[in-house]
């Protein structure tokens, strides 16, 4: 049998720099739903809530990969943490994306939270706040793609596909199937002298 070449960590034309790819994050997310099937001893009271707009197809790939190892099918849902942002007024208007619980809600379970990088923390933060107006779960965990480091809360993953250490002056890409017609994580330079927010 043929050796799989390596990935290509590249410099593309936009001077972005290829750190997964679609092998490497096929490979992160069933390491992370076998680590979130440990953590949990199982699927029984699992609910995976992506944040929009990656995060969801993310939990919907974790889920797919649980049903295949487990046999069960983990309720997947959506939860917009918009409207929850400590930093709305900051920030041109978002739009606002879909919430949507699992029909058996989240009350009592256990509810993975799934994003595609976690930087600041901040999502995060108004995720938990989000959470508070549709249930009270038994417990909460994060999942995501890529730890690029940089926190500013107390906020940590329990899960995590890649750490990548990143400069302020840097941004993580993350694409995806079908979203944006392929799978990568690209780190990209900003303008140093903007520092962290305009690196976002
Ligand atoms: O830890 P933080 O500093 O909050 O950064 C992480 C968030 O930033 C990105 O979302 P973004 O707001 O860029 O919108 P997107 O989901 O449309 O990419 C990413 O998808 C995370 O949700
Ligand atoms: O680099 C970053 C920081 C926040 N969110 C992203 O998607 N990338």
């Amino acid at each position: 049998m043929c050796a799989q070449p390596a990935a290509q960590h590249d410099h593309e034309d936009d001077g972005s720099r290829t750190v997964l790819d679609a092998r490497d994050i096929t490979r992160a997310l069933t390491r992370i739903s076998h680590e979130i099937l440990e953590r949990n001893r199982g699927a029984s009271d699992l609910v995976l809530l992506g944040i929009p707009s990656r995060g969801v197809p993310l939990a919907e790939r974790i889920a797919e990969r649980m049903a295949s190892v487990e046999g069960v099918q983990v309720p997947v849902g959506s939860l917009d943490v918009t409207m929850y942002r400590d930093d709305l007024r900051l920030k041109p208007a978002r739009t606002l994306m879909p919430t949507e619980i699992p029909p058996g809600g989240i009350d009592g379970k256990v509810v993975v939270l799934v994003d595609d990088v976690l930087y600041s923390g901040r999502t995060i933060r108004a995720a938990l706040d989000a959470i508070t107006e549709v249930g009270r779960p038994k417990g909460v965990q994060l999942a995501v793609l890529v730890d690029r480091g940089h926190r500013e809360l107390p906020i940590r993953a329990d899960f995590v596909g890649k750490n990548l250490p990143t400069s302020l002056a840097e941004r993580v890409r993350v694409s995806l199937e079908p979203h944006d017609g392929v799978d990568a994580v690209q780190i990209l330079e900003t303008t140093p002298t903007h520092g962290k927010e305009a690196a976002r």
